[in-house]
């Protein structure tokens, strides 16, 4: 994803949801009594989430940093924000197989919103997330996709001669529960192999209606990885052929010239999750106390 600009004023729905999950986990997340919280968050974007909900939420002494795989993105957000306080930007593949040695245990929060469904590899994102956290522990809120009807357009786009030679490799951009039976428990044993021995995860079932073609279209080529592989002379016809799909799977409401609506039902993971400071872990978890920390009071 590389439409910082187009993605910053076409994210009505992430914005939405974020909102909605920090406004209600404000309270539960762990804040330090002397104010010097450092928050990372993970896959910011064009930055316009974690700076407009998460940033309210920190202390006044607090350092938040936003990361992103997609350097533009980086680029987009560094530039936008560059005079706020103690914020900074970096590029960060949260799937990496080893952090960058300047953040490994340093922060008291990790958030991430609508990220991880990007990320095959989700064990591996949560082992980094959990060692992005302090030894002396923090906690994590995490809201990403389980399930989308965008993955089943793009399996359908796919199909067609036209399209498939820039979508051979969709399902790398289908969240990696789309197909799970009981993605809450998966993500579940997720967590606790990774070592978060609290933690509580729930699927919220959601529908957001997009109020128009166009608007739907913005959407999609905010967020679309394959639009930026095609000649752009394609692209309207790409979103058309996307339209199409939306209306066989009968998520059409209104009348074409009218108030066209387009309903989106998803399915989106929302985890909170604390990691035990590791001198408990070494005294708690082991016999004949290691049923002691299981779950959030
Ligand atoms: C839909 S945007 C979400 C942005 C922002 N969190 C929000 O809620 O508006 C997803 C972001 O995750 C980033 N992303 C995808 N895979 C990633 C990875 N492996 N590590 C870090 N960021 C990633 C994309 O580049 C994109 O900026
Ligand atoms: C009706 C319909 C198919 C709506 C889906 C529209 C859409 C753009 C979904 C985006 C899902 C996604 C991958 C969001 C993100 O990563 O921010």
């Amino acid at each position: 994803m590389n439409q910082a600009a187009l993605y910053q004023h076409a994210n009505q729905v992430q914005r939405h949801d974020a909102k909605l999950i920090l406004d209600e986990f404000a309270s539960t997340l762990q804040w330090r009594s002397d104010g010097e919280d450092a928050l990372l968050d993970v896959g910011s974007g064009s930055g316009n989430v974690l700076m407009d909900f998460v940033r309210p939420l920190l202390p006044i002494r607090g350092e938040l940093v936003g990361t992103d795989i997609s350097s533009q993105m980086v680029h987009y957000a560094s530039k936008h924000y560059q005079r706020e306080e103690r914020t900074r930007f970096q590029v960060l593949d949260i799937g990496c197989e080893r952090l960058p040695e300047g953040l490994s245990g340093r922060f008291d929060h990790v958030t991430s919103f609508y990220c991880l469904h990007w990320v095959q590899n989700l064990k591996g994102a949560l082992e980094n997330i959990y060692n992005l956290l302090k030894p002396e522990g923090g906690d994590c809120l995490l809201a990403f996709l389980a399930s989308n009807p965008v993955y089943e357009v793009y399996k359908i786009l796919k199909t067609h001669e036209k399209w498939s030679p820039y979508m051979q490799d969709v399902e790398r951009f289908i969240s990696p529960l789309h197909h799970s039976l009981n993605p809450g428990e998966e993500f579940s044993q997720l967590l606790n192999d990774v070592g978060f021995v609290q933690h509580n995860v729930e699927i919220r079932n959601e529908v957001f209606v997009y109020e128009g073609v166009r608007t739907l279209k913005d959407n999609v080529k905010a967020i679309c990885p394959f639009l930026e592989r095609m000649p752009s002379d394609l692209h309207e016809q790409f979103l058309d052929d996307f339209i199409e799909i939306v209306i066989s799977m009968n998520l059409q409401q209104g009348d074409k010239n009218e108030d066209q609506k387009f309903l989106s039902p998803y399915k989106l993971v929302v985890a909170y999750a604390r990691k035990t400071p590791e001198f408990v872990n070494n005294v708690l978890l082991e016999p004949p106390h290691q049923n002691l920390l299981k779950g959030i009071n």
